[in-house]
């Protein structure tokens, strides 16, 4: 499968048509596949680092699996993630390598890219971030009054923010006590001007993050940000105050210099790491200040333990190919569109919105890798909530609705702030409702069932459950620094993998480009230029009317 060649066409293999006669008449029975082999749990559970991943109340059977692991052969995914590790520029559209695995080699690790040692580069930044996070959690870097720093606000969007955010939120045990970060990512100016409100300027130090440091929304921020700051320290020269106050992140060092940071404070990375894909690099300085490098050591270490996981276990053990693939057969052969992601760990909140840019900007596209049009559906909605609170929200859908929603569960044995009510444990009541919710959607409950409760007749139908609700079961031991980053490599490979069965560029994003464009054209339409505003479309002219009428 070369790229000079283009990507196999998945739906012109023998495993694809295979797959296709298997579907026409699947009927799984998740009840009877269960009472007819007891082997079927140990069979789909496997442990991939420290997770553990029990697919078997997916809709399964030994055929479509044979069938799925036929079809990554067939279209070489074992062959594309090579490729990936090695360094080749399998991101075609931006002729770039896709190198997010090398942001977590150890340093004793080499990767010769282009000539250059990667390895030696990532783990020169790392030290740097390392440095300066140890001088602001000690207190040795002060603001430019002297004042010790108890804020850092990140200032970022899409893979610059909600990486960070989401790592922040989840490692909330480990943060360290008087030092805060807090995120603006929103160009609403209601994000910055709330999450600054109560913050003292003298003791707020900012970390503008932008891979390309030409990002609107970020660059705003970071001006608005600014001259709260110069006002809020009133007299203070304006050079000093940003050099004490402001550091980067970015792989455009030119551009954080003419932003007026000193590029002593900034910290780089490179254009093969893809935004979403960054938060184990200087993207993450914001958490490695709030966890310590202590904390971001573990985490990349647990991102290097599935990384391994994933390049070197045979695809049929293989934890991301098997989730990816059976993604695959979902999305593409039984018609599913969404796909929930529901972690029982309420430090998990953000992950699903951390997981909608991974896997959707990397997956929602319409063109192969060499241009072609995609041959089958690719990406999937994926959307959720944690646990408990989806359930008394959207799991009726789930449950008995009439589309097929493929649900990942989450948990762990040991919570991050135990707590007993009375007597009871309420981890372990929490964890009573992971555990029944993936019963409930495997097995259902029948309507002999639902009449043996003594349920009137006339309601039975509304009380029935179908079953064969396809979920898998993720439990790791505690939400640890390093099951986080196992975590998130976990799901960067599920999204690899349903990428190279699809044929496409992973790692582009052209989808957002227009938008960005056409806000900077329709810009001065809104300020009141009226030439701009006779560009536009009617639609657009009205509206942009309408905020012109009613604007305060
Ligand atoms: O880090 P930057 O360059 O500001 O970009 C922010 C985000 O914008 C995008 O390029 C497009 O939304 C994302 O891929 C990226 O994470």
């Amino acid at each position: 499968m070369s790229d000079a060649a283009g990507p196999v066409d998945p739906t012109s293999t023998e495993a694809w048509s295979r797959l296709t006669t298997i579907a026409s008449d699947f009927a799984p029975d998740l009840r009877r596949w269960f009472a007819d082999d007891p082997g079927r749990v140990g069979r789909l559970t496997f442990d991939a680092a420290d997770l553990h991943v029990d697919l078997s109340k997916g809709l399964v059977d030994d055929d479509v699996l044979a069938a799925l692991l036929a079809l990554a052969e067939q279209v070489d995914v074992a062959g594309r993630r090579d490729a990936m590790f090695r360094g080749d520029h399998i991101n075609v559209t931006e002729d770039r390598a896709v190198l997010h695995t090398a942001l977590r080699l150890p340093a004793d690790a080499t990767l010769q890219v282009d000539g250059q040692d990667v390895v030696d580069d990532v783990h020169e930044v790392l030290d740097r971030v390392y440095a300066f996070a140890e001088q602001v959690r000690s207190g040795a870097w002060t603001g430019v009054t002297g004042e010790r720093i108890r804020t850092v606000v990140n200032i970022g969007i899409g893979g610059s923010d909600l990486g960070p955010v989401m790592a922040y939120e989840a490692l909330a045990a480990y943060r360290q006590d008087g030092l805060e970060c807090r995120f603006i990512s929103n160009i609403d100016p209601t994000d910055a001007a709330t999450t600054l409100a109560d913050l003292d300027p003298a003791s707020t130090l900012f970390i503008v993050s932008s891979k390309t440091f030409g990002t609107l929304e970020t660059l705003t921020n970071a001006r608005l940000c600014k001259q709260w700051l110069l006002d809020g320290l009133g007299g203070q020269d304006a050079a000093d105050a940003v050099a004490k106050h402001f550091v980067a992140v970015s792989t455009a060092l030119d551009k954080v210099a003419d932003f007026g940071i000193d590029p002593a404070n900034a910290f780089g990375f490179w254009d093969w790491v893809g935004g979403r894909y960054s938060v184990d690099s200087a993207i993450g300085t914001s958490l490695v200040v709030a966890i310590g490098p202590e904390g971001f050591r573990d985490l990349l270490s647990g991102f290097h333990a599935m990384d391994e996981h994933f390049r070197t276990a045979d695809l049929a053990e293989n934890v991301p190919v098997l989730m990816g693939l059976l993604n695959v057969w979902y999305t593409n052969f039984l018609d599913a569109q969404t796909h929930a992601v529901l972690p029982y760990a309420q430090l998990l909140h953000r992950f699903p919105a951390y997981l909608q840019q991974l896997t959707m900007e990397s997956n929602g596209k319409g063109v192969r890798w060499d241009g072609s049009p995609v041959t089958t559906d690719t990406g999937e909605v994926f959307w959720g909530e944690p646990g408990t609170n989806g359930q008394h929200a959207f799991y009726q859908l789930i449950h008995q609705g009439t589309r097929l929603i493929p649900a990942d569960f989450i948990a762990f044995a040991t919570p991050a702030y135990p707590l007993v009510d009375g007597a009871q444990d309420v981890h372990e009541l929490f964890l009573a409702n992971f555990f029944a919710q993936t019963r409930a959607l495997a097995f259902g409950k029948t309507a002999d069932e639902v009449r043996a409760e003594g349920t009137r007749e006339e309601i039975v139908p509304a009380r029935v459950f179908s079953g064969n609700r396809p979920t898998a079961s993720i439990m790791a031991p505690a939400l640890t620094p390093g099951v986080l980053g196992q975590l998130i490599a976990l799901y960067e490979h599920i999204t690899f993998t349903q990428g190279a069965v699809w044929g496409i560029d992973s790692f582009d994003q052209w989808g957002v480009e227009l938008g960005k464009q056409l806000a900077q054209q329709i810009s001065p339409a809104v300020g009141g230029d009226a030439e701009a505003a006779a560009q536009q479309d009617a639609s657009t002219q009205a509206l942009i009317d309408y905020y012109r009428r009613h604007r305060s």
